[in-house]
């Protein structure tokens, strides 16, 4: 039975969490449409949690007195809670429990995503691309997973490619909030590809820098670009509203990375 008030309450997330996926979501066919944003719920929840943000959006109403660390280990406690059935009350638990009332998956894949908040917590640096890859794994590359499982995928190439497709969003949101994250202590370009251009973690900011910080996110985009490419391979062989909402999201995601090519080193001067 889809519960109204927290179908209602998720709704209200996506909007305002992510115009990016809340359209695309709406081109899913409903069932898979509910799993999907039942995740999403889930999946800002943990992210806001960890960022002290409100659907994605700094809040000056959020206090910054509990430990990273704490609210990461309080996250996985109530995730394992949720999938072996106890009672939850905070509607993004609620929302995940709604999901593995109706459709089994690997939920090991949960707690992959939030091992890539942990690196957050423990304000990780990445020395190579791979490093920064494994993290786009965990953040991105499990949501796609699951949402492949949601939509019924079994075989391992087409899972591949979801996660592939995670991986490219995240690589593309790296390079769309490389000065915000900044300012929030974190860095997920390779240390190594700003070392090439005579950058590091601490001058990358600085805004003489700019047209060098741009030719590493160029490197950035090029790989996301491997990633988008090789998301696509499978998507035939999914039911069309979910090739629809998929490739809708790949394409409004994708934008980004063109906005930021096109805008070169003025490309943060605003949100693309
Ligand atoms: C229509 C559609 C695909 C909807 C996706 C809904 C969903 C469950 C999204 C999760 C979003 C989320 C909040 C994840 C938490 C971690 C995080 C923030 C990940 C980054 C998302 C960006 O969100 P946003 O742009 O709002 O970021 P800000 O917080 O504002 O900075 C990510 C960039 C990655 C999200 C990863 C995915 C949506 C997975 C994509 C893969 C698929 C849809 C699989 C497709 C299947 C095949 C077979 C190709
Ligand atoms: N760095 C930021 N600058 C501006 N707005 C931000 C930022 N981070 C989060 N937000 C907030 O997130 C919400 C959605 O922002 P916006 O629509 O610009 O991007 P988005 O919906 O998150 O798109 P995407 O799906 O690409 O992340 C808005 O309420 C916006 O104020
Ligand atoms: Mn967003």
């Amino acid at each position: 039975m889809i519960d109204d008030s927290i179908l209602k309450l998720a709704n209200k997330i996506i909007k305002a969490g992510s115009k990016s996926f809340s359209s695309a979501i709406k081109l899913f066919d409903p069932v898979i449409r509910y799993k999907v944003l039942m995740l999403y719920a889930w999946c800002r929840y943990c992210d806001d949690v960890i960022d002290n943000q409100i659907c994605g959006n700094r809040s000056k109403f959020l206090k910054k007195n509990v430990s990273m660390k704490h609210k990461l280990k309080i996250l996985r406690i109530k995730t394992k809670r949720a999938c072996i059935g106890f009672k939850m009350k905070e509607p993004a638990f609620l929302a995940l429990q709604k999901i593995i009332s109706i459709h089994s998956f690997p939920v090991h894949l949960l707690f992959e995503h939030l091992d890539g908040f942990e690196m957050d917590v423990m304000e990780r640096t990445y020395i190579t691309l791979d490093e920064t890859l494994g993290y786009c794994y965990h953040v991105a590359g499990t949501i796609g997973l699951i949402i492949a499982h949601l939509i019924g995928v079994k075989e391992k190439d087409t899972l591949n490619c979801a996660r592939n497709l995670g991986i490219a969003f995240q690589l593309t949101n790296i390079s769309r909030d490389v000065i915000d994250d900044f300012y929030v202590g974190r860095c997920y370009l390779p240390l190594d590809w700003l070392r090439n251009e005579g950058l590091n973690k601490s001058n990358f900011v600085l805004a003489e820098n700019r047209k060098k910080l741009f030719k590493v996110v160029t490197r950035i985009l090029d790989v996301a670009e491997f990633y988008y490419s090789s998301s696509l391979v499978k998507l035939n062989t999914l039911p069309l509203r979910s090739t629809l909402a998929i490739v809708t999201s790949w394409s409004i995601y994708r934008e980004i990375g063109i906005k930021i090519r096109k805008y070169k080193h003025k490309a943060w001067n605003k949100r693309q």
